[in-house]
């Protein structure tokens, strides 16, 4: 299914693409299909985000066009590079030189400090950090006076902005972030996006990231709807309102799923006429 982001980026200014991305998890009767021939593009330079009920792919999709998962059929590029038939060697490469992780759980080393994070993945490659590159991550971040500092010694967002430094520090096309808001108050949750809006506003990154919620997706550019493992809308320059009213009418007006009522209640709205 071609979705308007699928339709208007042009060649060069694409970071991510999927043409028929289709993936099914098991066989015969038993199969699950994740993705149902999926075409998208993710644009450069923007701050892409990724809703849909739970199940409805949106890990799968995440996991597709970052390499992590192979795909049962269909195409995927990395920039310019084809990776859906690359070997396992030539994948991890990239995906090292390119792609950038963030996850709900900091994924940090306790045992090191906050610096030795930020450059673990570089250093497992044998890569030297670009300095000013690194200074202005670390910078950008508000991370100058916690780099000593072990993960136990910092607060759940301070966390966040190591492990959203660890995914800039090797300045990567593409910036992957799964949840990232998920395990911290909202006052940390705002703060980590605002250091994403930052990376792409001010460093220049591209940042892909699946959320529940509305008010995380209103600091995307463009919001990118699944559903039953389809790309069914898209939404430029979304605010919580518009986000939840979408989520509203995809539930045929009878938001009774937990997970709308989740982000209802996060947005801290109930006494709206949502249910009229
Ligand atoms: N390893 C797996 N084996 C079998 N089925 C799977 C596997 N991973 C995902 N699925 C199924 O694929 C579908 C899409 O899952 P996915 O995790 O991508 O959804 P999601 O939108 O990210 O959900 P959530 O919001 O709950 O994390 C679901 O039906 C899920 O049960």
């Amino acid at each position: 299914m071609s979705t308007p982001a699928a339709q208007h980026t042009p060649d060069g200014a694409v970071a991510a693409r999927a043409r028929g991305l289709t993936k099914a998890y098991g066989s015969g009767e038993t199969a699950v299909i994740a993705l149902d021939s999926v075409d998208v593009d993710i644009a450069r330079g923007r701050f892409t985000a990724v809703m849909g009920p739970s199940g409805s792919g949106k890990s799968t999709l995440m996991h597709c066009l970052a390499g992590l998962d192979t795909v049962s059929a269909g195409q995927v590029w990395l920039g310019g590079t084809e990776i859906t038939g690359l070997r396992d060697r030539e994948l991890t490469r990239l995906r090292r030189d390119r792609v950038g992780f963030m996850f709900q759980s900091f994924n940090l080393i306790p045992t090191l400090t906050a610096a030795e994070n930020i450059t673990l993945p570089m250093d497992i490659a044998g890569r030297r950090p670009d300095e000013r590159w690194l200074k202005q991550v670390i910078d950008t971040l508000g991370l100058r006076d916690r780099l000593r500092h072990r993960p136990a010694q910092l607060s759940g967002g301070q966390q966040q902005r190591v492990a959203c430094a660890r995914a800039l520090a090797s300045r990567p096309e593409l910036i992957f972030a799964d949840e990232p808001t998920g395990n911290l108050d909202s006052r940390a949750g705002r703060e980590v996006l605002g250091f994403l809006r930052g990376a792409v506003d001010d460093l220049g990154q591209t940042v892909v990231m699946v959320t529940h919620d509305p008010g995380a997706a209103a600091h995307s550019d463009v919001v990118l709807f699944l559903a039953d493992g389809h790309i069914e809308d898209a939404m430029e320059r979304p605010t919580a309102e518009a986000v939840l009213e979408h989520m509203h009418l995809s539930t045929g007006g009878h938001p009774q799923t937990p997970w709308f009522d989740a982000v209802r209640g996060r947005l801290g709205d109930d006494d709206t006429d949502l249910e009229e």
